[in-house]
């Protein structure tokens, strides 16, 4: 799998008839194989900017650029076979098998009707073989737990072969064990990833660079070291946020409390 540039320029989103913007005017660039977190408090904006990159939503303004191709200037057959997306919500896949699911996933790369044929066979072992999914193949996808059905649509996303790789809260509903395991999946792959994160010190275990979101408004964008400092942390999340070194390995940990109330206790 070959990673490319994901440029993001002015991009901004409204619902139908509304005039009020839940997305401003945002811009970033990441270059091929870098991983974006993007982090905020509920509400932020994070999905509403992943339903943009992921070609789901179209923007009011600006534009995102795959390798330097606007995504809208391609047909959706052309924009699945460079950005793959993993959801939140895959009400949709019951009934099928693990394996079943992970093949939807070369949809992209068939024309018209045509079958899939071996090399797609080879592509879905690859995957499901990386996640270790082959003891789960012919399983119904509604008998597996939330972390195998994590894992699967992971592969059925990594069998689309895209460039840029989205992943909106990945490790939700996951034990430490597969928080861990997708964590290090993303770190490994090494394609352009935009992932969507709740878990700040995860962020600044995996992510090249974050963009922080707060009420639809972009607040920094950069690498988390640098621009996770104790104020941003605190004014996006609306608390007190500290940041220290943990003693055993000396990564940067975030620890938060509500912020003191002032003015008359009950
Ligand atoms: N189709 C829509 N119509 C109206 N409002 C919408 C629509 N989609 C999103 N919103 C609003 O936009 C805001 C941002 O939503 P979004 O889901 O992007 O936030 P988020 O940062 O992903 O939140 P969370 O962390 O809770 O998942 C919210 O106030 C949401 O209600």
């Amino acid at each position: 799998m070959k990673a490319a540039e994901l440029e993001v320029a002015g991009v901004s989103w409204a619902p139908t008839k509304s005039a009020e913007s839940v997305l401003h005017p945002t811009s970033f660039r990441i270059a091929p194989g870098r991983v974006l977190g993007v982090v905020g408090p509920n509400g932020a904006g994070k999905s509403t900017l992943l339903r943009l990159l992921y070609r789901f939503q179209r923007p009011k303004t600006g534009h995102v650029r795959v390798g330097g191709q606007d995504i809208w200037a391609l047909s959706a057959r052309g924009a699945a076979r460079r950005i793959a997306a993993v959801l939140q919500e895959q009400a949709s896949a019951f009934g099928l098998t693990a394996r079943e699911i992970v093949r939807l996933g070369r949809t992209p790369h068939h024309s018209g009707f045509a079958a899939s044929g071996a090399g797609d066979d080879a592509v879905i072992d690859r995957v499901m073989g990386a996640l270790s999914l082959h003891p789960l193949a012919d399983r119904d996808f509604g008998t597996l737990s939330g972390g195998e059905r994590q894992r699967v649509m992971v592969a059925r996303a990594l069998a689309q072969e895209p460039q840029v790789l989205i992943l909106d809260e990945p490790t939700n509903h996951l034990d430490v064990r597969n928080q861990l395991e997708v964590v290090s999946l993303i770190q490994t792959l090494g394609l352009t990833i935009v992932v969507s994160l709740h878990d700040l010190n995860m962020a600044i275990g995996v992510c090249d660079d974050v963009l922080v979101l707060k009420d639809g408004h972009p607040q920094g964008f950069g690498p988390p070291q640098t621009l996770l400092s104790d104020g941003l942390v605190s004014d996006t999340f609306r608390v007190d946020a500290r940041r220290d070194h943990l003693a055993r390995s000396g990564a940067a940990h975030f620890s938060f409390s509500l912020p003191k109330k002032t003015g008359p206790t009950l």
